[in-house]
């Protein structure tokens, strides 16, 4: 294979990627995901700190994020007969998902290195996105409150001086959505060629 030809199969799937939503009902192989991610590691990463681990939620496991999600919801809900209908949307919404890769970052007490961490593990991510979407999965990195949240940390063992960074909704994309147009980087280049 060329150079060439690579760059081009590499910028059209950079293009292509969307952030997937709504997934059909297709098992994703777990098998699959911890070969991309072992793929993913190879993210640059400043000081080689490797300031990440994974957990991986799917089948019966997927229940506990559910059942959390539709806690969160029915205490926000102050109509009772809408609770339990906003509820069991909120569980579903969960249930749906094939597979949930929660990434965490382990936070180094060095703020200036915690902050290169977190770009390493941006840049672990996209590895892990693009080469989902090679494969014909699609996902979304989830930042929701969640996150943040005693119950979802203890549920998925995140202990102190660890931060759930994103919690990667993973399947084979039932509808992948419009692109957003990005403003073209020409427009945003300064060019510095003289002394
Ligand atoms: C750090 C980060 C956090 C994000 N958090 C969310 C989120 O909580 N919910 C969501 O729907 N999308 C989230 N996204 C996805 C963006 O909304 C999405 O990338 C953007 O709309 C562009 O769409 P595209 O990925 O399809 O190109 C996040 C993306 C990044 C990089």
């Amino acid at each position: 294979m060329s150079l060439a030809s690579t760059e081009t199969e590499l910028a059209r799937i950079i293009k292509e990627r969307r952030s997937v939503h709504q997934f059909d009902s297709r098992e994703v192989e777990t098998d699959l995901v911890r070969e991309l991610l072992d793929t993913a590691v190879w993210a640059p990463n400043h000081r080689l700190t490797q300031p990440w681990r994974f957990v991986l939620v799917h089948g019966a496991g997927r229940e506990r994020l559910a059942n959390i999600a539709r806690g969160n919801i029915e205490k926000r809900e102050s109509d009772p007969a809408k609770r339990e209908e906003m509820g069991r949307k909120f569980y579903d919404r969960f249930m749906n998902v094939p597979v949930f890769l929660v990434v965490v970052q382990k936070e180094n007490p060095n703020m200036a290195v915690r902050e290169d961490d977190f770009a390493a593990m941006s840049c672990l991510i996209q590895n892990f996105s693009l080469l989902a979407w090679e494969r014909g999965l699609g996902l979304v990195w989830e930042s929701y409150p969640l996150l943040a949240q005693s119950e979802f940390r203890e549920t998925l063992g995140i202990v102190a001086g660890e931060r759930a960074i994103a919690s990667l909704h993973i399947g084979y994309p039932a509808k992948v959505p419009t692109a957003q147009p990005r403003i073209p980087a020409a427009e945003l280049l300064t060019v510095i060629n003289q002394p």
